[in-house]
């Protein structure tokens, strides 16, 4: 079978045949953010028709039926064919690309750990369905929290898939970060480049401007013309960007919807084709032991694409405030790993 990647990159132009794409929560507010998006174009690019497989709880069906009957009333010249599932195995069969958000969301006050237990066991299910009825090119992001960890339970799931076709989304909190530094600079987002979230999609994680630019000057150094020193970065920036989540919830009274919906369209799409010369995106990979992060997590770092294929980017001399970091986040995830361990949600492959 054609890698669905390399069917792009081969004929970007008009002829690529179509693919076939399974989203689960697809009738939750993320799903339904999404799957419009993704039938208009913006996962796979506006030469590619889909196939969408929508996949929900018995009891979300029939929402995910109407999800469907909109995307026929759409009209849209991209898809193909939309079908609703509540079977995990019939809902990845054949499928190239994985879409997985259905999860509950957090609501005021919960921490994203408090949803380990109740949503870990959604993703050995799905990862075993994945197992036994997906293409064999396929890849898959995981949106439902607490993400770095489900795509984990996945993966160790479904050891006939290469592991690293798992993955995490911290695009979300990649696009914050570029933001937010946009505005400190008082620049576009077009002018800013090379910002990296290292660890996990939770307040531990390391929003990294050691390397970033701003119009292809360093960060720091524009950030520091505009009052805002190393401290700055420390007590507000870092955390500004790690809370984002909660400071959503807070303000609009739900977790982010319309951005996540976003950044998991980007991801795939950066992934499958490709970063541009010279920039990376995060993403949340399985750990190869790259940077002196352990194997046996799924952990963001920046990474290049190209033909499909993502690489975690060279180790480089990492500061100490950067590696004390980088290793707490790091550690939650380990915690996170032994959590999951001991409630016997690991599969085979673990
Ligand atoms: N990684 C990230 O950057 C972000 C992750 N999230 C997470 O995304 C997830 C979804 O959020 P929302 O769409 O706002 O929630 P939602 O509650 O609106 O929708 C979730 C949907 O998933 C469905 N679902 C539950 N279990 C399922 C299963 N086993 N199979 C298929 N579908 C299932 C539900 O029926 C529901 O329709 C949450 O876990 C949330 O915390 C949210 C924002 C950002
Ligand atoms: O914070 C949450 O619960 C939702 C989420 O993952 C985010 O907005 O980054």
């Amino acid at each position: 079978m054609v890698d669905i990647a390399q069917s792009i990159a081969r004929d970007p132009v008009g002829t690529t045949s179509a693919a076939t794409v399974t989203i689960t929560g697809a009738a939750g507010q993320i799903g339904y953010a999404t799957v419009f998006r993704a039938a208009a174009g913006a996962l796979l690019g506006s030469e590619t028709p889909v196939r969408l497989r929508l996949l929900e709880i018995p009891e979300a069906v029939r929402a995910a039926e109407g999800v469907a009957m909109e995307l026929l009333d759409g009209a849209m010249p991209l898809l193909e064919s939309v079908d609703v599932f509540d079977d995990p195995t019939a809902a990845f069969d054949g499928a190239e690309v994985g879409l997985l958000i259905g999860a509950r969301p957090r609501s005021k006050g919960m921490e994203r750990a408090d949803l380990l237990s109740a949503n870990a066991s959604i993703f050995s299910v799905q990862g075993r369905a994945i197992n036994e009825a997906a293409a064999p090119a396929f890849r898959a992001v995981v949106v439902g929290n607490p993400a770095n960890t489900n795509a984990l339970i996945a993966a160790s799931h479904a050891p006939d898939v290469p592991a690293e076709r798992f993955t995490a989304l911290t695009r979300l909190d990649h696009h914050r970060a570029e933001a937010q530094l946009a505005i400190a600079c008082g620049v576009s987002v077009n002018d800013v480049d090379g910002v990296a979230i290292w660890g996990n999609h939770s307040t531990s994680q390391y929003v990294d401007l050691t390397r970033a630019t701003v119009r292809g000057r360093p960060a720091e150094e524009v950030l520091l013309e505009h009052g805002h020193d190393r401290r700055w970065i420390d007590e507000f920036f870092i955390p500004k960007v790690a809370k984002r989540g909660a400071e959503i919830i807070e303000v609009r009274g739900g977790s982010s919807v319309a951005s996540a919906a976003h950044a998991t369209l980007r991801h795939i799409r950066t992934w499958l084709r490709g970063t541009p010369e010279g920039s990376w995106a995060s993403m949340a990979v399985p750990s190869t032991g790259i940077h002196g992060v352990p194997e046996g997590v799924v952990c963001s770092f920046p990474v290049t694409c190209s033909q499909g294929r993502y690489t975690i980017v060279e180790p480089w001399a990492i500061a100490d405030f950067s590696r004390a970091r980088i290793d707490r986040s790091v550690a939650e995830l380990l915690a996170e790993r032994e959590a999951v361990e001991a409630l016997d949600l690991l599969g085979p492959r673990a």
